[in-house]
């Protein structure tokens, strides 16, 4: 089942044509790494999806119904979720807090202040969650977002998402500015969601990291797909030669003839 279906997106900057005809499908419960070098298009895909602005041409089909993404509220509305580098947490606030950030289970009192009871389900509530996605020995949820380290972070941000039963995650180079403990936990998470049944697109320079956790890799380069393969189809120095501009044909072939 698609998830998500792209077909023939345009997007320009002025005379910068960021996105030229970009079609892809994302399928339930699968990991989609979306590769390309600097500039090839992949936020400006990302954006277009999460309602960061619209396209100019083509259309986007959520579970095989054409759907308009006009803001970030009608991504999340249709159960698209993005998480940034920086993962848009409030660093002041905790665990608990951050994880409903924005849909808070229960009401405010009359005066727009947080009733004790509302925060004692909140934390309940977040410590379930925590348990559930698995990072709980670790994490309690009174804590501090900025007491955490950068992967923990991910990992809050990324559960959010999968709080609000995403159907599609978008992660946006998760991975970037971790150390290499903290990645390995990120990738395993990333599994999870997965396996957990949400379709995830993951934005990532890392190619190591593709082969450690996607399914199926797509490339971009200037605007434009110019190639899509199962992980399980293809290999490191291939992906690599199609991402810095060799001809994907010849580079089949080639992997096919070894
Ligand atoms: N707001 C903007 N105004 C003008 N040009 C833009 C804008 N956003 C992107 N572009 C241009 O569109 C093209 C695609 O950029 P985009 O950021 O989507 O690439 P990218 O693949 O995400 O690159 P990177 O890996 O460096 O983030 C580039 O030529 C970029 O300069």
């Amino acid at each position: 089942m698609d998830v998500l279906r792209l077909q023939n997106l345009q997007k320009s900057f002025g005379s910068v044509r960021a996105l030229k005809n970009a079609s892809l499908t994302l399928r339930e419960g699968e990991v989609v790494a979306l590769l390309g070098d600097n500039g090839a298009g992949k936020s400006t895909l990302i954006k277009a999806i999460s309602g960061v602005f619209p396209v100019d041409r083509g259309d986007i089909y959520v579970r095989g119904e054409k759907v308009s993404i006009r803001s970030t509220r009608d991504a999340m509305d249709l159960g698209i979720e993005t998480i940034h580098q920086d993962t848009s947490l409030a660093p002041d606030l905790s665990i608990a807090r951050n994880l409903f950030l924005g849909r808070e289970p229960v009401n405010f009192g009359w005066l727009g202040v947080f009733a004790p009871l509302d925060l004692a389900k909140l934390r309940k509530a977040a410590s379930e969650l925590l348990k559930r996605v698995g990072i709980s020995k670790k994490l309690d949820a009174d804590a501090l977002v900025s007491t955490l380290s950068g992967g923990e972070r991910q990992s809050i941000a990324i559960s959010r998402a999968m709080q609000f039963a995403a159907k599609v995650i978008i992660l946006d180079e998760p991975t970037n500015n971790l150390g290499v403990e903290e990645t390995h936990g990120v990738l395993r998470f990333v599994k999870e969601v997965r396996d957990a049944g949400h379709s995830v697109l993951l934005i990532t320079h890392n190619i190591h990291h593709v082969f450690q956790v996607a399914d199926r890799i797509i490339v971009m380069r200037r605007g434009e797909i110019v190639a899509e393969q199962t992980v399980a189809d293809t290999d490191l120095l291939t992906v690599e030669s199609i991402i810095t501009g060799g001809d994907m044909s010849a580079l089949l072939k080639e992997a096919r003839a070894k």
